[in-house]
């Protein structure tokens, strides 16, 4: 499979530590407007909770199939997802918030005999970090779309977003020849997604012409993905980041990936002042849960897989069912 790398340098990297300067807004609004994607530095998470994350989470994707399928989709936590749901080559772990500690115990609970808390401690700790770094983000990204317009919307509409993480395992095949598809190209289904990869590398982000870009890892730096929701309730002036995972070495690839929502029952309905007066309404109003079951419902819009988006099921205009599938 062939495709081009796109220059990552003009693309921002946003101290997340400082208020956001003239030129970095600027920077910020073109990243959100044509790819729904920036970085981030001076998060305030250590290398060393990454690693106690990664080491933790690896003894639970080390046990066999059998123990982990106590979590699969038919069980009754369904936390784990297993190989072959959304890639042969992907698993992944879900924690749930605000109890961040809570639902990682519940799951570990299933898994281990021994009791231990952790996992479960790391787990709050990650969880508790990126819903304040999903906060400060939020904000940033609010102001891009007008002066003042943080403060105005921040309470109104984001103040009871919720946020989930998923720990992803990717074990590429032994006999891997040139790559692997480890995660399909997809939109998120949320506001935004804080990203940390491992150092193998392989998150690929879409430019609107098609072209795909790697993104690669640097210590100390994140990823922020705008989601499906922003998309619509900025009336599409915030693009939803079109992204995959690529496999391109036999080594197992480690991912974490924080969702930040709007509540189930949210209506999203941009404000007229985001629409702004010279532009159309490209998005009828939708109850969040709504979305998600839709793309739940529909095979090719699960989260894993290329296919139905926010705009198929939101959008003004009617998007044939049939559309081709994007990319290659
Ligand atoms: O593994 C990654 O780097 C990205 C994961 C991702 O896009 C997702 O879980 O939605
Ligand atoms: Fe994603």
């Amino acid at each position: 499979m062939i495709h081009q790398s796109v220059n990552p340098l003009q693309l921002p990297i946003l101290d997340v530590s400082q208020p956001l300067s003239v030129s970095s807004l600027s920077s910020l609004a073109e990243a959100c407007k044509e790819w729904g994607f920036f970085q981030i530095i001076n998060h305030g998470i250590s290398k060393d909770l990454h690693r106690k994350i990664y080491t933790l989470s690896n003894k639970l994707f080390c046990l066999p199939s059998e123990s982990k399928l106590k979590l699969g989709p038919s069980s009754l936590l369904k936390t784990y997802t297993p190989h072959f749901i959304a890639s042969p080559f992907f698993e992944s772990l879900r924690v749930s918030g605000p109890d961040f500690a809570t639902s990682a115990q519940r799951s570990a609970d299933v898994l281990l005999d021994e009791q231990n808390s952790e996992f479960s401690e790391a787990l709050q700790d990650y969880g508790s970090k990126m819903t304040e770094l999903s906060k400060i983000i939020l904000k940033f990204v609010l102001m891009t779309l007008g002066d003042g317009f943080d403060t105005k919307y921040y309470d109104s509409e984001f103040k009871n977003c919720h946020g989930y993480l998923r720990i992803n395992n990717y074990t590429p095949p032994e006999n891997l020849e040139e790559e692997a598809e480890g995660l399909g190209m997809h939109t998120d289904m949320s506001c935004l997604t804080i990203v940390y990869q491992d150092e193998i590398g392989g998150l690929q982000v879409r430019s609107k012409d098609g072209k795909w870009m790697n993104i690669v890892p640097c210590e100390g730096t994140l990823v922020v993905n705008i989601g499906d929701m922003l998309q619509a309730w900025s009336n599409e002036r915030l693009r939803s980041s079109e992204h995959r995972v690529v496999l391109k070495k036999v080594v197992n690839r480690f991912s974490l990936a924080f969702f930040w929502c709007f509540e189930d029952e949210k209506v999203i309905f941009s404000p007229d002042e985001v629409v702004g007066k010279e532009n159309a309404r490209i998005y009828k109003p939708f109850v969040c849960l709504d979305y998600l079951k839709f793309r739940e419902s529909n095979e090719r819009g699960k989260f894993e897989k290329v296919g139905f988006t926010v705009k198929d099921f939101a959008g003004v205009v009617e998007v044939p069912m049939f559309k081709q599938e994007n990319g290659n």
